[in-house]
């Protein structure tokens, strides 16, 4: 990587971070990175720091490397926690504590991490019995540990000189909110506060929340101001909805001897894949990972695809943040992530670090509006690729053998619904339906992609008119069986459960709106005394929706327009979203 920082601000940070860290730090690397220099310099300084620097920048040492000196530095008592570092998975912080180990151990400083998947118990068992010099954990995991020892975690906190956010503008989502808020009572407020991510939020009511205190600004810019590293080459291909699966394939069959990792948008889509890819890509080494496997199974999954040279591994966007593994040749990305910010995450899994990489989105017909969004507000540019290999024939192919693939195991079958079901959810949220909104999608074209059999009704299609489109299989589904035989034994049982659960519900639903219509029509006679029935009132309130309605249809056209045009902000953009 070219490094833009001078040799003089290089040589200052050299002598601020002492003998033992550099000595730590020879044995790997031969030079720093700007943000390392950068963001290290303001920290040592004792500023507080928001940085921005692409994907694969050296962003962990950028806070690791400040952070082992402020604590030599604090003379700490020895079981006073000097630092305490918040990342969003279990996976990142088991990363980060790799990193800041062998500078651990130099300085003889102990470090620990608390992360969902382990038990609570013995996280506070931990607290009451070790020395925990530097704490790395995910923020729900602590907020619950507080909850039971606000005042231990409180003292063992008191001697904290610096709080780091690791990809920052994750946590500004409304679920962590809270349990910042509770985190950042039990430590010191004069402590340091570093923000780090390769994008950033803006907004400044977005930062209060972290307790920074005249942060100062660093941030790593490639051309176009861009959060992708630029030795990134991204691509688009462009297909019809019911050809994706085939895409994919034959864009990976094309690659024999790479290591690939695709982003679907569900846990039940990555299963469901799974099991349709392990009998498509045969001899391909294939793994999986998604945020409910355990953390044995997602630990030895990410590290055996990271020993394989051509493996190909199938995940959520569990991968998507910070996940270092440094030969990863192509990233694929089976549709738009849920934020578009997330694009140059997922992209950002290759490319690491100065080396070459290749990302690819499968982008539908209807998405096309999306490589242009990407281009004005991610200042991510697309070219556009062909996979020529992959024809409509080979895509029916595909599908036919997908449906025998279901056919062969009721399980299959069921988890193909269950992830084409995530996947619309999934995209109805995403935060770019102004330009690629569900109406617009092919939903008969995105079923035969999963091969579906039946269309599963969902409150997001209620209102799709083109849905009779979809080629409803002949074959007889209730005669499907499960290839494990106890659950095929139990299949009448359990379903007659689940029948019976669903009248269940669907009773309790119909309860529910018969009392509350009961409430309405009793409030409705309390309130007209006078002539007027409560069904000129009803009128009255139907029309002034209908022309709120049509003000709001209104508004998003002339949105759409103006976003077309690319002439809308991103602020903009989120404020109407
Ligand atoms: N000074 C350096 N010289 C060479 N390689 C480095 C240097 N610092 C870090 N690296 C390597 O660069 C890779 C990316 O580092 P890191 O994961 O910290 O990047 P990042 O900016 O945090 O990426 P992301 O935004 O994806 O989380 C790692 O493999 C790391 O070992």
């Amino acid at each position: 990587m070219t490094s833009k920082v001078g040799a003089v601000a290089t040589k200052t940070y050299r002598e601020k971070l002492g003998p033992e860290i550099l000595e730590v730090f020879d044995k790997s690397y031969n030079s720093f990175t700007d943000v390392q220099v950068l963001a290290g310099t303001h920290l040592l300084n004792m500023s507080d720091v928001v940085v921005e620097s692409p994907t694969g920048s050296g962003k962990t040492l950028a806070f690791v490397l400040p952070m082992m000196r402020m604590i030599q530095n604090a003379r700490l008592q020895p079981n006073e926690t000097g630092a305490l570092i918040l990342s969003p998975s279990r996976e990142l912080c088991s990363q980060i504590v790799n990193v800041i180990k062998p500078f651990a151990d130099k300085l003889n400083l102990t470090v620990e991490t608390v992360t969902g998947g382990q038990k609570v118990d013995k996280n506070i068992k931990m607290f009451k019995s070790k020395s925990i010099n530097i704490l790395v954990a995910t923020p729900g995991r602590l907020f619950q540990i507080i909850q039971h020892e606000k005042t231990m975690i409180a003292r063992a906190m008191k001697g904290v000189q610096l709080l780091v956010i690791d990809e920052a503008d994750r946590f500004n989502e409304i679920q962590f909110e809270d349990h910042m808020r509770e985190i950042l009572s039990c430590i010191p407020k004069q402590r340091r506060t570093g923000l780090f991510s390769a994008t950033q939020v803006k907004e400044e009511d977005d930062l209060m929340v972290f307790g920074l205190r005249n942060a100062k600004q660093v941030k790593v810019s490639q051309e176009r101001n861009s959060a992708a590293p630029s030795t990134l080459k991204n691509y688009f291909v462009e297909c019809p909805a019911d050809e994706k699966t085939s895409v994919c394939l034959e864009f990976i069959r094309q690659r024999t001897d790479k290591k690939v990792l695709i982003f679907f948008p569900s846990c039940n889509s990555v299963r469901y894949f799974q099991k349709i890819f392990e009998r498509c890509l045969t001899k391909r080494p294939l793994f999986s990972v998604h945020g409910k496997c355990s953390n044995p199974h997602r630990a030895s999954q990410i590290k055996a695809f990271s020993d394989s040279k051509n493996g190909v591994m199938i995940s959520t966007d569990v991968m998507a943040r910070g996940i270092d593994i440094t030969d990863i040749d192509w990233v694929i990305q089976f549709d738009l992530p849920k934020h578009s910010s997330w694009f140059v995450h997922r992209a950002g899994r290759t490319a690491r670090c100065g080396r070459d990489g290749n990302a690819l989105i499968l982008i539908a017909t209807e998405q096309l509006a999306y490589v242009n969004f990407l281009d004005n507000h991610e200042k991510v540019k697309l070219e556009e690729v062909k996979v020529p290999t992959s024809t409509s024939r080979k895509a029916e192919e595909l599908r036919q053998k997908m449906i025998k693939i279901q056919c062969s195991d009721r399980a299959i079958l069921e988890l193909g619904t269950r992830a084409f079901v995530s996947h619309i959810e999934s995209y109805a949220k995403h935060d770019c339906h102004l330009i690629c909104s569900l109406d617009d999608l092919n939903v008969v074209g995105l079923a035969n992609s999963y091969a579906l059999l039946r269309l599963p009704k969902m409150r997001e299609l209620s209102s799709r008119k083109d849905l009779e489109q979809f080629d409803r299989s002949d074959i007889e589904t209730s005669e499907i069986k499960y290839a494990d035989q106890k659950l095929e034994a139990n299949r009448d049982t359990f379903m007659k459960e689940k029948h019976d659960k669903k009248i269940e519900s669907l009773a309790a639903k119909e309860k529910k709106r018969r009392d509350k219509e009961a409430r309405k029509l009793k409030r409705a006679g309390g309130r007209f005394k006078s002539r007027a029935t409560g069904a000129n009132a009803e009128e009255t309130r139907a029309k002034k929706r209908k022309s709120e309605e049509e003000d709001d249809a209104q508004n998003d056209i002339r949105l759409l327009k103006k976003i077309k045009r690319g002439k809308l902000s991103k602020k903009e953009i989120k404020d109407v979203l």
